[in-house]
Formats: C-alpha cells, structure tokens, sequence
C-alpha cells in the first residue's frame, strides 16, 4: 500500500481556484482554516442563520448562501451532515455544477448509497482526514497533520487523483501521510469502525465497565478513573507503539488479566454480532434506517442521546474535571 506525502503532492493544482467549503463544522472549520493558511482561495457556504457565520467571518472568510458559494467555486468540498447532503445537493449545489468541476467529500456515504448522483463531467473524489475535524486543526497548527485517505470515484479532468493529494496538502493530510481507497472500502470500514469500535463499542464498554463497578457499591469516582479516564491512557500506548507497547508499560499483572479476561468480554458472540453489524452496513439496511431516522425528525436518536447525557457517568466526570483541571490537560 502506497503512502503519499508532502512530496508527492502539487498544492499549485489548486492555484486559480475558488474552494467553496459547504459547511462549517467540525470538518469544515478545520479544512478552511488549514487550506487558507496554506494559500488556498477558499469561501464557505452555510445557511444565513447559521451562528457559524460569524465565526467564519472572523477568520477571514467570505460567507455565502450553499447555492452562491456553489456557483462562484470550481472546487465544491461538501461538509455538511450526511443525512442533509443528497437534498441540499439537489437543491442548491447540483443546478451549479460547471463542466470540470470538483466535488469532493470527506465520508463516501452518499455517492456509495446512491443519494447523490454528480453528472459525468466533473471531478467526484473524497478526501476524509482519519481523525475528528478539531484535531485536523490542532495538529496543523502545531506543524503536523492527521492521516487522511482518498479515493476517485469519477476523474473526467484525468488528474483527480493528483488534485485530491493536492487537497489533502493543503489541508496537512500529506504531512502525516495519505492512503488512497475506494468510496466502498472508506464507507464501509468507517461505519464500522464508528459503530464497533470507536463511539458504539467503547461507549458501551465504558458504561457497562462504570455501571458494574458502581452497582457493587464502589465510589463512582472511582469507576470513572479505572473505566474512562485510564482508557485514554492505555490507548494512546497502543497509538504510539502497538499493543505489545502497551503491554510492556503496563504492569504483569494488568496484562495477564488482559489476556485471560479480554476474549470472555469479547467473546466469539461478540464476533458474531460485528459480522452481522457489517453486513447491515453492507446491505444498505444502516444508512435506511439512518436516513429514515432523520426524516421523522429524529425520535430514538434523541431520546437515547438525552439518556446518555442523563447518565451517571457524565456527572462524575464533569466534576472531576471541574477539581482536576489537569485532565483537560491531556489533550
Ligand atoms: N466530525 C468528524 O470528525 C468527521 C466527519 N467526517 C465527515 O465530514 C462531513 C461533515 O461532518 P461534520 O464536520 O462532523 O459536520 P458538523 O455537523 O460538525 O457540521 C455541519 C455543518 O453543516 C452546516 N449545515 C447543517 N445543515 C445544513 C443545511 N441544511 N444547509 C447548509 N448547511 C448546513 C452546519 O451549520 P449550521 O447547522 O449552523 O447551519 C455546520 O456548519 C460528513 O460527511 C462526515 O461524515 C469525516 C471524518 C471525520
Ligand atoms: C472522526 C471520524 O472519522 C468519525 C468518528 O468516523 C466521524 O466523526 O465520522
């Protein structure tokens, strides 16, 4: 697997070209912010209700409407929510779109399930840095950048490949190194990984790990400490040096229970249900079910996100970091 850096990208691909930035969240913020302080021409466009136009304004952006900032661009990254992308698309973007146009992403979500459909004559690409948006512009800040992945999905100029590297310099993806995939393999994996892995498995680990503790009678504090706070530390181990690296900083005793205890946690069950998890991602039902979700405005996505805030868990942590500031410290 081939791994592109600051060398093998031409950020002048980009010279003479209006960026227009769709969004301005945690993605769209960061990858502004990093292309314009790499000498990108960039505009965002968001709702003109929006309280971020401010904030763009501030840094020195010129705000439009989607559809002005669509037809001044040549290069249209979308970064809006994925549930709104396909409509404000059709709507506000696609009546736009210029023979030799760029339209990029940062998830494959709606050009791999088919709600967006781009005419043959532009570029279709994605550029999705591996990382949430706010540590995208940290990172660059501080000199570096986050991993990020690309993958061409129509290349009518016959340089898309090289104008996403392009992008991904200019956002600080090439400092760290960039992959190039296919919208499949980056849609797919993503919402597997964001499901399994990162937010739905360690979300349900860590309350799960909290509530047992605390219902055997033990301080909450102190099943905040062993079951959320050292998890970061342990898996920034495993970030900077591997599994094993991990298991030689911590003590014999840790590891033994993590090597004995870890496949009852995740037992073949567990395995069973990852499988099952990916071939919904697969077959479509997932994104179904989210893009429904969202169209009756959301039901059980609030309600067991407002049980999640509710929870114990949340309390506890939020007062031990108000008395240790020195936790927020560890970014
Ligand atoms: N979050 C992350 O770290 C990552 C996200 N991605 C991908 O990046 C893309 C953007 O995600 P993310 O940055 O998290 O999104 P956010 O929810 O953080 O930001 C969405 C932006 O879109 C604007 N917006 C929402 N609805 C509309 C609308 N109907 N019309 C115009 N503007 C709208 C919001 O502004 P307002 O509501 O104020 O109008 C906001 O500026 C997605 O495809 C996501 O999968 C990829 C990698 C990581
Ligand atoms: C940060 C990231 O890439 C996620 C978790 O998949 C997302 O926020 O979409």
């Amino acid at each position: 697997m081939k791994v592109f850096y600051d060398s093998d990208a031409d950020l002048s691909l980009l010279d003479g070209k209006t960026v227009a930035v769709i969004g301005y969240g945690s993605q769209g913020h960061a990858q502004a912010q990093n292309l314009k302080d790499s000498g990108v021409n960039v505009i965002i466009g968001l709702r003109p209700n929006s309280p971020r136009v401010k904030e763009a304004q501030a840094f020195g952006f010129e705000v439009y409407s989607v559809a002005e900032a669509a037809q001044k661009a040549d290069f249209i990254q979308i970064l809006l929510p994925d549930e709104v992308q396909g409509k404000v698309y059709r709507e506000e973007i696609a009546p736009y779109l210029k023979e030799g146009d760029v339209l990029c992403f940062s998830h494959g979500f709606n050009i791999h399930f088919g709600q967006i459909q781009p005419p043959k004559n532009v570029d279709v690409f994605l550029v999705a840095p591996k990382s949430p948006g706010h540590m995208v512009r940290r990172m660059y800040e501080k000199g570096a950048g986050v991993p990020h992945l690309i993958a061409i999905h129509q290349d009518y100029s016959g340089r898309a490949h090289d104008i996403a590297l392009a992008y991904a310099k200019g956002t600080g993806g090439t400092r760290a190194g960039v992959i190039e995939t296919t919208f499949r393999e980056e849609t797919e994996t993503d919402l597997f990984g964001e499901q399994v892995v990162l937010c739905g498995g360690a979300t349900a680990l860590v309350k799960a790990g909290f509530e047992t503790l605390v219902e055997a009678g033990y301080a909450p504090e102190m099943a905040y400490f062993e079951c959320l706070h050292e998890l970061k530390l342990i898996v920034d181990l495993m970030y900077e040096g591997g599994i094993s690296a991990m298991r030689y900083s911590v003590s014999d005793t840790a590891q033994w229970g993590d090597m004995i205890i870890g496949p009852r946690i995740i037992t073949e069950d567990t395995k069973d249900e990852m499988r099952q998890v990916l071939a919904e991602i697969q077959d479509g039902t997932f994104a179904k079910e989210w893009l429904l979700e969202n169209q009756v405005n959301r039901p059980q996505f609030n309600a067991l996100a407002k049980a999640d805030e509710d929870h114990e868990i949340e309390e506890v942590g939020k007062k031990l970091r108000a008395m240790m500031p020195w936790l927020k410290a560890t970014k």
